[in-house]
């Protein structure tokens, strides 16, 4: 069997390389980073390190990589021969993957009618919906409902933890234990794909939310409050009693959010809480805050782990949510240098002030009771300084 993965990066290597190699896949890596490629290549193999007291190891092997940039033929060829494709290149590069999976799979149904499914394992709502618009914009209408009925493009949530990785060997990659990946069976087309570890559900919605907007909110809360006063892990943010306090208080924010919407028990919902703090605080995990801070505009847009939470809240309860306004105040005056979003943030700001830049980028109107508390929140920030 052979799987297609787009992204030889943390998560593409630390966990769906994993759980493939573990089913018993040939997995081809396709990525833009020669060194990676070529390393991949070479060594035919890397090594898993689980980030616990343990440091459990695991080598995952029957894998090879292709430099889309070198040779889009090759990822043409692999595509054909693919049981399943999958992708964890970060959400903003979905479009520029879509050419050649066009192409691939154009080639592919030339002469082979066997369903195959595109599963986008990024951290947003709805993933392969979105690199099923930008396949199909690319595939000439005559062609495009067979190609539909042909492949399938189920959403999914997948949660690990996976930090920037230095070490000797390039490929090694040290992973949090947990991992969970959901995928919306619904979408499937054809067979499911055999995965242990693939947990199939019917409605996907409940398992994104809860996880963007527990995992993913706690983390970004705890990365833009920690950078505002100027840290620079996960770890020391989260022992730092002000950001503790703002991320439990964003958490239970967006959990009031989640049990009313979907129904989720409160005790569990707060069990969910507590276990995934505790994945923030561990003490095997060196995190920086500006890799979980990356992509600010991204990160406030309006489905993003911020706004989506903050304007349900509103239209729940009738109110802004505080704590989620003080993690928006925070991340839109993120400012790190080296990300390219801080940078066009920070522009926006300096042109149009902090109400109408929040208000661009979070499309909500300049005067929306989010971006008002938020800016109220920007005060109350500088006395934590
Ligand atoms: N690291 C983590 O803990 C988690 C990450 N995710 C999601 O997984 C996705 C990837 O994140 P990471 O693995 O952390 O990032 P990463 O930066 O480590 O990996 C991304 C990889 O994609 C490659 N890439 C960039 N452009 C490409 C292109 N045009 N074609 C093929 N490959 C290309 C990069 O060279 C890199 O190797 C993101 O959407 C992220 O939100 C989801 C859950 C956990
Ligand atoms: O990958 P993104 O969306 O930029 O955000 C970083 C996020 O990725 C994760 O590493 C895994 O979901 C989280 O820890 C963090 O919230």
């Amino acid at each position: 069997m052979k799987a297609v993965h787009f992204g030889a990066g943390n998560i593409g290597r630390g966990f769906i390389g994993m759980l493939l190699y573990r089913a018993g896949y040939h997995t081809v890596f396709v990525d833009v980073n020669e060194k990676v490629i070529n390393e991949i290549n070479q060594k035919q193999k890397y090594t898993v390190t689980l980030a616990d007291e343990a440091q459990q190891q695991e080598v995952i092997e029957n894998i090879s990589g292709i430099n889309s940039i070198k040779d889009p033929d090759a990822v043409i060829e692999a595509i054909v021969e693919a049981d399943v494709i999958t992708t964890a290149v970060g959400a903003g590069i979905l479009p520029l993957i879509a050419d050649v999976i066009a192409k691939g799979l154009l080639k592919r149904f030339e002469n082979n009618q066997t369903p195959v499914n595109v599963i986008a394992c990024e951290n947003m709502i709805g993933g392969s919906d979105l690199l099923k618009q930008h396949v199909l914009e690319r595939i000439p209408e005559i062609q495009r409902p067979a190609v539909e009925a042909l492949v399938g493009f189920p959403n999914a949530a997948v949660d690990r933890i996976v930090p920037n990785q230095s070490h000797e060997e390039l490929l090694t990659v040290s992973v949090e234990p947990y991992y969970e990946w959901v995928v919306d069976e619904q979408g499937i087309k054809g067979e499911k794909p055999d995965v242990k570890g693939i947990t199939y559900v019917s409605d996907l919605a409940p398992f994104i939310e809860r996880k963007l907007f527990t995992v993913n909110t706690g983390h970004a809360v705890a990365a833009y409050l920690g950078y505002y006063l100027g840290l620079d892990t996960v770890k020391e943010a989260m022992d730092s009693p002000p950001v503790l306090d703002i991320v439990k208080g964003a958490l239970s924010e967006t959990g009031r959010v989640i049990v009313k919407q979907f129904g989720f028990d409160q005790a569990e919902h707060e069990a969910y809480i507590e276990k995934i703090i505790g994945r923030f605080l561990n003490p095997h995990i060196s995190d920086e805050l500006t890799r979980v801070a990356r992509g600010p505009l991204r990160k406030l847009g309006k489905n993003d782990r911020f706004i989506r939470p903050a304007t349900l809240y509103l239209d729940l309860f009738g109110e802004a949510p505080p704590y989620l306004a003080k993690a928006i105040a925070a991340a839109v005056s993120y400012d790190f240098v080296e990300d390219q979003e801080a940078k066009e943030l920070q522009w926006s700001v300096k042109e149009n002030g902090y109400q109408k830049a929040l208000a661009l980028v979070t499309e909500l109107d300049v005067e929306h009771p989010v971006i008002k508390a938020a800016l109220a929140q920007l005060e109350v920030l500088k006395e934590l300084k």
